[in-house]
């Protein structure tokens, strides 16, 4: 496939060498000191656009693609109050979007068992839930797009949660999270469900990004043909 990286940073840069093993060549990097590149031939001429960049910058960038009809994996976490209008744009105008909060293996894997769980800790409300969620020190967003989608799994199926929240601001019906940033910590996820006997916690630690940019890649090939606004759901068989 021909595609356009948007955002050539640490997940850019680990996309771009898995994508060129995967025998895929990268036709357009557009980055913060090179807008105009969105206009260029090169980028029009992408199969699909794969973008991380920042929580501000995010929205242009898929609004850019979306003018240009170039189909977009996007990874960039922390603008998902512009849902609707990327929504719309899939359902009105037939732009092919996938998004997820996460693209490794592992963390799907997760975000299954941490649902599994929920269900069963519903029985028991003798149990409070928190999360903890470690990254790096360069991160913008918090809390992580992953841990609001852990929080999601815990609220769909736990009765006694109805939102989430920054562990500071919480109620007693919110899923606390606690935001931890330290040096190059690629991502750690944990849940915890406390009585007064004990303590349950299911746990992802991440290693590093191959992870999260094959997910990407493989988002990448599987938009190919397909319409409509995508997700890990579509992708995974499970
Ligand atoms: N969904 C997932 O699986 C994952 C999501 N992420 C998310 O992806 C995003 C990026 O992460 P990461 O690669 O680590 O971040 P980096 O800071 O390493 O890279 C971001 C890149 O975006 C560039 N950039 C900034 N503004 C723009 C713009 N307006 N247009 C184009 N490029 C721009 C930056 O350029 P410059 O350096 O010049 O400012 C930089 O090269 C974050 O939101 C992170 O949370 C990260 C890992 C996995
Ligand atoms: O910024 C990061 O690095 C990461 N961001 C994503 C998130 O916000 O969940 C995914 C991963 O945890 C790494």
């Amino acid at each position: 496939m021909k595609i356009a990286l948007i955002g050539y940073g640490r997940m850019g840069k680990e996309i771009e060498r898995i994508a060129q093993d995967r025998g895929h060549s990268i036709v357009s990097i557009v980055d913060e000191n090179n807008l105009a590149e969105f206009d260029s031939p090169a980028f029009k001429s992408a199969d699909v656009a794969i973008e991380f960049t920042t929580p501000a910058s995010a929205m242009n960038n898929y609004r850019k693609c979306f003018a240009a009809g170039v189909p977009v994996v996007a990874g960039t976490t922390g603008w998902l109050e512009h849902l609707p209008e990327v929504k719309e744009a899939c359902e009105k105008n037939s732009q092919t979007f996938f998004y997820a909060s996460n693209y490794s293996l592992g963390v799907n894997i997760f975000f299954a068992v941490n649902k599994y769980l929920a269900k069963i800790m519903n029985q028991f409300p003798d149990y409070t839930v928190r999360m903890e969620e470690t990254h790096h020190i360069h991160k913008l967003d918090a809390p992580s797009g992953t841990a609001i989608t852990l929080a999601e799994g815990i609220i769909e199926n736990v009765d006694r949660k109805s939102d989430w929240h920054l562990e500071a601001e919480m109620k007693p019906s919110d899923v606390a999270i606690h935001c931890i940033r330290e040096g190059e910590v690629p991502g750690i996820h944990e849940v915890f469900y406390e009585s007064e006997a004990d303590v349950i916690s299911i746990k992802h630690d991440s290693k590093n990004r191959k992870s999260l940019a094959l997910g990407a890649v493989l988002a990448a090939e599987f938009t190919n043909g397909k319409k409509g606004f995508l997700g890990m759901q579509d992708m995974l068989n499970f």
